[in-house]
């Protein structure tokens, strides 16, 4: 196994006039669940589609599972899995009937066939229901089933693009249950790409930031969140009069200041101390009640990095 599962240097794919893909650069380790995070038309599925080798790179180049993309694309699709934007699933066949016919479609052995299938769909808490179509069940349950025929022959990287969207709180809780656990015990490495930042937080080791088809950062999200600029602070407490803000908003250490919900909201440097500035409240008159300190959320990182992107270009 090489060093890293992927491996990108410059890589870069133009549509006419739209750079999608734009010198990224990216090792992915092994054995982790990678987030790749941007806004819609950031270049995500593009990503995919480059590192799958199914589009040329325009310029750069990456390696998947140590082949080259350009040359070596068919070795690279054998042992990877990939959930793009349709489950490629037939609603007329029941589940088992579904992972069956993938299952002669990889050339898996008919016992190891049936194993697994029946690995997969206990994990899945779908076993019992494997005679049902495919067709009849709800979007949850049929994910839940195309996550299933993209491991079913064991691949040692998947790709997932947005696996939840679409899908209600409930049923993506449960299949971001099932993939962490599942990818866990397979070893398997993931990378996924997400809008929904809480999905991220929750399931990745490793996220990368894309937008406009560059990628912004790269790094775990407590280094994101530390990388952010300084942790935020609330308060509450009465008389937060527009005076007072404007003065915490001049002070050195404050990044910035604003009421929302009644509490006041400080966006502070790094090493800032509360201290001086709860007694800057203080003599203003401010009734402080409680004052919480707490690290910016990955959501915060990212609107932070689309922020200062947009003004940027
Ligand atoms: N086949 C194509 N022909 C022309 N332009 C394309 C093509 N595929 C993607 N693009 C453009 O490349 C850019 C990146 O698209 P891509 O689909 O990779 O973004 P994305 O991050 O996956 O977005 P979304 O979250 O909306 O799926 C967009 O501007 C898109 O319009």
């Amino acid at each position: 196994m090489p060093d890293f599962v992927i491996q990108t240097e410059n890589l870069t794919r133009d549509f006419s006039t739209v750079r999608a893909v734009n010198e990224v650069s990216l090792a992915v380790p092994p054995g982790i669940v990678f987030g790749f995070l941007g806004p819609n038309g950031a270049g995500k599925t593009t990503m995919i589609r480059l590192l799958l080798g199914l589009l040329e790179p325009t310029g750069g180049r990456a390696a998947v599972l140590g082949f080259d993309t350009r040359a070596q694309a068919a070795e690279i699709r054998r042992r990877t899995g990939a959930l793009l934007e349709h489950p490629g699933l037939y609603e007329r066949l029941s589940a088992e009937d579904n992972l069956e016919f993938y299952g002669r479609i990889w050339r898996l052995p008919a016992a190891e066939r049936r194993a697994r299938i029946k690995e997969i769909l206990s994990h899945m808490g779908l076993w019992e229901r494997r005679k049902e179509t495919a067709g009849k069940w709800s979007r949850g349950m049929k994910q839940k089933l195309a996550v299933a025929r993209v491991l079913l022959h064991r691949p040692s990287l998947i790709f997932l693009d947005e696996p939840t969207a679409g899908l209600d709180p409930v049923a993506a809780a449960a299949l971001r249950d099932d993939l962490a656990a599942l990818t866990a015990r397979e070893g398997v490495t993931v990378f996924l790409t997400t809008h929904n930042l809480a999905e991220a937080e929750k399931l990745c080791a490793l996220v990368g930031v894309i937008s406009h088809g560059k990628l912004l950062v790269s790094g775990n999200p407590d280094e994101l969140r530390a990388r952010s600029g300084g942790p935020r602070a609330e308060v509450t407490g009465r008389g937060f009069s527009n005076e007072v803000i404007k003065q915490l908003q001049a002070r050195p250490e404050v990044r910035a200041a604003g009421l929302q919900n009644g509490r006041l909201y400080l966006d502070l440097r790094r090493d800032a101390s509360m201290a001086p500035l709860v007694k800057l409240l203080v003599n203003a008159g401010v009734e402080v009640e409680e004052v919480h300190r707490g690290k910016a959320s990955l959501e915060e990182v990212f609107l932070t990095l689309m922020e200062e992107d947009n003004e940027n270009d």
